[in-house]
């Protein structure tokens, strides 16, 4: 279970999240939505405890998650990730096992398994040993992919996985997914997407800097909760 009691972040003085509550059970796949600038990114972030949080309480496991970072995995938006930087897909994938691996003695042989298996798993292990920065938008999604999946969290945390990849990766996304769900494993997924791929979530989080609704898809995308939290323009395209 992840427990959010009464989160809120303030950059200095500028509020972003406020007094945002709400309780995950595990094997759930969440969509978190809300508008630009509604605090989607600072949630994940006082989740991973990038932030600081000005007041509130955040609980998975029944204890405070800041003293379990190895337990999350996350992928970060694909904007945020220096695509130049010099390094292999491979490697990429490895950097999620860094920590585990002892110090000087290298990787274990399990880690390398590991890291083939989540390679292989979304179609990628053949470009190994390429350069992160010469694969395509989808492909680079997949590095990232892989890489959350070789570290074996139980809390998985994807910013905007589909943004700019082609229908295969998406395909990929979306299966693995539903396999880290039947694994018990919790996700959450900011989402930009209002159209029908909202269905697939078992329940959504709708953030405008307070939490406006949550729930299952059909209760949280009304055209009522929609306006409060994007105003009346879009209401009327997705409802
Ligand atoms: N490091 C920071 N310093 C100051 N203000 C910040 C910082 N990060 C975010 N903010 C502000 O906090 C608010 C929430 O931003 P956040 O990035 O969490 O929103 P978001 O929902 O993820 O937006 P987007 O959909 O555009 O990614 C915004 O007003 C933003 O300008």
């Amino acid at each position: 279970m992840l427990e959010i009691q009464n989160l809120s972040v303030n950059y200095r003085g500028v509020r972003a999240l406020h007094d945002v509550s709400f309780q995950i059970p595990e094997g759930q796949l969440v969509g978190i939505l809300g508008p630009n600038g509604a605090g989607k990114s600072t949630l994940v972030e006082a989740i991973l405890n990038l932030v600081p949080v000005t007041r509130g309480v955040i609980r998975f496991q029944g204890l405070p998650l800041r003293r379990q970072l190895l337990k999350i995995s996350y992928v970060p938006q694909r904007s945020k990730i220096d695509w130049d930087y010099p390094v292999t897909v491979w490697n990429t994938v490895m950097m999620a096992q860094t920590v585990q691996a002892r110090l000087f003695r290298g990787f274990s042989p399990q880690a390398r398994e590991l890291a083939e298996a989540a390679l292989a798993r979304v179609e990628i292990y053949d470009l190994k040993d390429r350069p992160i920065g010469e694969l395509s938008g989808g492909q680079q999604q997949r590095v990232f992919l892989a890489r959350a999946l070789a570290k074996e969290a139980e809390l998985y945390i994807f910013d905007e996985p589909f943004t700019s990849v082609d229908r295969k990766t998406e395909d990929i996304i979306f299966d693995v997914f539903q396999e880290l769900r039947k694994a018990s494993k919790t996700l959450l997924v900011i989402d930009h997407d209002l159209g029908e791929s909202l269905a697939f979530y078992d329940r959504l989080l709708l953030l405008n800097k307070r939490l406006i609704a949550q729930g299952s898809p059909q209760e949280v995308v009304t055209a009522d909760n929609l306006e409060r939290a994007y105003g009346r323009g879009l209401t009327r395209v997705f409802v």
